[in-house]
């Protein structure tokens, strides 16, 4: 085993210990992000042994199984890494970071309910390397974190934890620019590669490894605080441009037009890049990184904290419409029957944590409906969990619908027959729905008119 901080190897020599598998690397974390980071670092060393705490995981990978869906050539490469015996797995966190000279940290690093970091599962990754890191050793993070979190609390932990001095190790954020149902595409080359180490040395080391990693450019930071910052600042940008696309879309009737087609026209041009307005905003990045900012800095940030109160507001904003929209069909929400289509964050991804379909479920049992939701991905106890019925999507038709609120698009929606539905009235949260022939206001985009699926005369109203 060849360790690659402080080492007297030249580049070369490094490069190629590297891909001949003589600097071992243990993965800690294979769930969505972990899984595909740890078989393109299989690919490019032939020496990797990923570690998770769930035993199914571990088992599924080292039958050469691929646990994570809709992720294009993710199971094909698993398989062949794991065949080839440079990819298996452990739930023994020693024996992981034992094996091996570079420890690279994916686990979730979510947000407590009084929206702080909660880094105890990252805390408890750090135990388990300090057990076995060795002079030389590199660690690695992938997974987001706090500003100042590597310099302030990963050195200086594993230096206390292991023993060794903080000059015989190195640490460096290299920061996951992967999304879902893209992964091996971000990870090995869509966009540059940002390290930062909290030496120089940690730098040069993270650079070299990530060198066999993408075919895309490494961009070697001033630190690694620095690096953090450029992660978190990415999903701040997103968080308060999606904002600035909600509250466009908040104020669609007032200018009664489509502001999603004011927003295509004013992105013509290369300063503009306004995003999506949406029922919310979703999953265990943009929702919650922002807060990862904000809980380290004394200086007042009213901006990102009205964005994230922007994209909170979008799920009752987006079920109290429907409210709305079926009183202009002179029906009462106070006893309809309303089915929330997807349930997950983002279609195709079974995560539903901060999923917006939450405060819709919310807010519309508050206004009084009896609320259906339908998830090809979620197993019926999930749905059921957020306090709706689960309904299988082939059985929708059976149910005495009044009302839809689209959340997540999920691919199997394109299939619904809407004909089979009567007097509709449907809310769509994300403009993928189109002319179904019924009652629908997308948000964003307004009302549309053709009722063709139209059995009760509405009472007309204004609009
Ligand atoms: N999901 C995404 O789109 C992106 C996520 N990230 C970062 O990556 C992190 C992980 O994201 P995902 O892979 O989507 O999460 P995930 O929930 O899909 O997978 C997390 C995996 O970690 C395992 N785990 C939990 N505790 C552990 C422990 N103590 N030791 C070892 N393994 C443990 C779980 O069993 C699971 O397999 C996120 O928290 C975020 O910081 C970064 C970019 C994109
Ligand atoms: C710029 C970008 O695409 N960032 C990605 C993002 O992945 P994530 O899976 O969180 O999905 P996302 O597309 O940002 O969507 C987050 C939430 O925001 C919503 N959303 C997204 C875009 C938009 O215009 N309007 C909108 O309402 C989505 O519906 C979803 O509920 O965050 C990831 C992360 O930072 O962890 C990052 O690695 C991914 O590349």
């Amino acid at each position: 085993m060849i360790g690659l901080y402080n080492t007297t190897l030249s580049s070369t020599e490094q490069q190629q210990a590297l891909r001949r598998g003589d600097v071992p690397v243990a993965v800690y974390g294979l769930g969505k992000m972990g899984l595909p980071l740890a078989a393109v670092y299989a690919k490019a060393t032939g020496n990797v042994t990923g570690m998770d705490i769930d035993e199914d995981v571990v088992r599924q990978l080292n039958a050469g199984e691929c646990h994570v869906g809709k992720e294009p050539g993710l199971p094909e490469l698993v398989a062949e890494q794991v065949e080839r015996g440079a990819l298996r797995a452990t739930a023994d966190g020693s024996e992981a970071a034992d094996s091996a000279a570079v420890h690279v940290i994916i686990v979730p690093t979510p947000l407590s309910d009084d929206k702080e970091p909660d880094l105890a599962i990252f805390q408890s990754v750090l135990d388990t390397i300090a057990t076995g890191i060795a002079p030389g050793d590199m660690v690695i993070v992938e997974c987001t974190v706090p500003p100042g979190t590597s310099r302030d609390l990963v050195a200086p932990y594993i230096e206390a934890a292991s023993g060794l001095s903080h000059e015989e190790f190195g640490v460096a954020f290299c920061p996951e620019r992967t999304a879902s149902g893209r992964a091996l595409e971000d990870i090995t080359g869509a966009y540059p590669k940002i390290v930062g180490g909290v030496d120089d040395e940690s730098t040069r080391v993270a650079a070299l490894i990530y060198g066999e990693i993408t075919s895309n450019e490494i961009i070697e930071m001033s630190d690694s605080t620095t690096a953090e910052s450029v992660k978190l600042f990415e999903g701040l940008y997103r968080d308060v441009n999606i904002a600035l696309a909600n509250e466009l879309g908040r104020i669609r009737d007032d200018l009664g037009i489509d502001v999603r087609e004011a927003i295509d026209a004013a992105n013509t041009q290369p300063f503009c890049n306004i995003h999506e307005p949406g029922p919310g905003v979703g999953g265990h990045c943009i929702p919650w990184y922002p807060y990862f900012v904000t809980s380290r800095v004394e200086t007042e940030t009213p901006l990102i904290l009205t964005a994230r109160e922007v994209n909170d507001g979008m799920p009752t904003f987006t079920a109290q419409k429907l409210g709305d929209e079926l009183g202009r069909a002179g029906r009462d929400i106070e006893g309809a029957t309303v089915a929330v289509l997807g349930v997950t964050y983002r279609p195709g991804v079974a995560e539903i944590r901060a999923t917006p379909a939450a405060g819709v479920i919310e807010t519309l049992s508050e206004l009084g409906a009896n609320v259906l939701a339908v998830d090809p991905l979620l197993d019926d106890d999930v749905v059921a969990s957020f306090g709706a019925t689960p309904v299988a999507l082939d059985e929708l038709a059976t149910y005495d619908v009044d009302g839809m609120v689209l959340v997540t698009p999920h691919e199997e929606f394109d299939d619904i027959d809407w004909a089979a539905f009567d007097d509709l009235v449907v809310v769509d949260g994300r403009g993928t729905l189109g002319d179904i022939g019924h009652r629908v206001y997308t948000i964003g985009s307004g009302p549309t008119e053709t009722v063709s699926h139209q059995t009760v005369a509405p009472d007309g109203g204004d609009r």
